[in-house]
């Protein structure tokens, strides 16, 4: 990652109109985005050529999860669109997120660098209850997230995508150079609404997060930009 910890901002809006009207609050910043399936399915490939027009870092969100070669083939079309990030489901196996990193290398033009790609372990909005009760998973979440990500690690994926009660024992367990991106980010005073597993950004930063991934405390707040400073500081450890 070029900025070595970044705060993504989830661009989780219907369409590009919305998404340049936020970005009229960040006139003079080169951000950090994710485009998720909310977006991308109503713009398609214009969004992600209008943003990299911009100079904005791009997070393409799809969290591919199908069969090995299905994943492999559809990673080689994204790695053509130019993007900084993308993933998968870790619950796919070891020969999909295998496939999903031929897929990128063989999409990637000779001499640039392939999209960086992550492996979802469990949902932030995953409980542990909803894990043992209704995905039939009968273990301790945190057990199951660090075996997640050893499984992305071996498949030679660059990290995961976690809540950040799990990224100390990621980084003593499986690699600590391996990425930890981190969603489920709220402030103090924040709703949780549909996450579970939440942090602030300044616990993020001291539990070792690689990057945060942040929405609705940003893109639904009525001052986004000043929103964004107040995310910003407290990641950065500037109180
Ligand atoms: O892959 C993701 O980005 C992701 C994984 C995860 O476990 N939890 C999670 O919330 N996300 C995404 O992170 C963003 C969180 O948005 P807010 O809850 O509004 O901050 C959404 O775009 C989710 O799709």
């Amino acid at each position: 990652m070029n900025d070595k910890r970044p705060l993504m901002i989830a661009l989780d809006f219907q369409e590009q109109k919305q998404v340049e009207q936020f970005l009229t609050y960040f006139p003079n910043e080169k951000l950090y985005v994710k485009v998720g399936m909310e977006l991308f399915y109503a713009e398609g490939l214009n969004i992600i050529h209008y943003l990299k027009e911009q100079g904005h870092n791009i997070f393409l969100d799809l969290k591919l999860h199908d069969i090995p070669n299905t994943v492999k083939q559809g990673m080689k079309s994204l790695a053509r669109l130019g993007v900084d990030l993308v993933n998968v489901h870790a619950a796919g196996g070891r020969k999909m997120m295998e496939g999903a990193i031929e897929g990128l290398e063989a999409g990637t033009e000779a001499g640039s660098k392939r999209p960086l790609c992550i492996a979802v372990t469990q949902l932030t909005s995953t409980s542990e209850a909803v894990m043992q009760n209704e995905l039939l998973i009968p273990e301790k979440l945190d057990d199951v997230v660090i075996k997640y990500a050893r499984l992305a690690h071996e498949s030679g994926l660059d990290g995961v995508v976690c809540s950040t009660h799990e990224v100390e024992r990621i980084g003593r367990e499986v690699s600590p150079s391996f990425i930890t991106v981190t969603p489920g980010i709220r402030m103090k005073d924040d709703a949780a609404n549909d996450q579970t597993r939440i942090a602030t950004p300044d616990l993020a930063r001291c539990l070792g997060s690689t990057a945060i991934v942040v929405g609705r405390s940003i893109t639904a707040q009525a001052d986004p930009y000043e929103a964004y400073i107040r995310v910003k500081s407290s990641w950065e450890g500037i109180q």
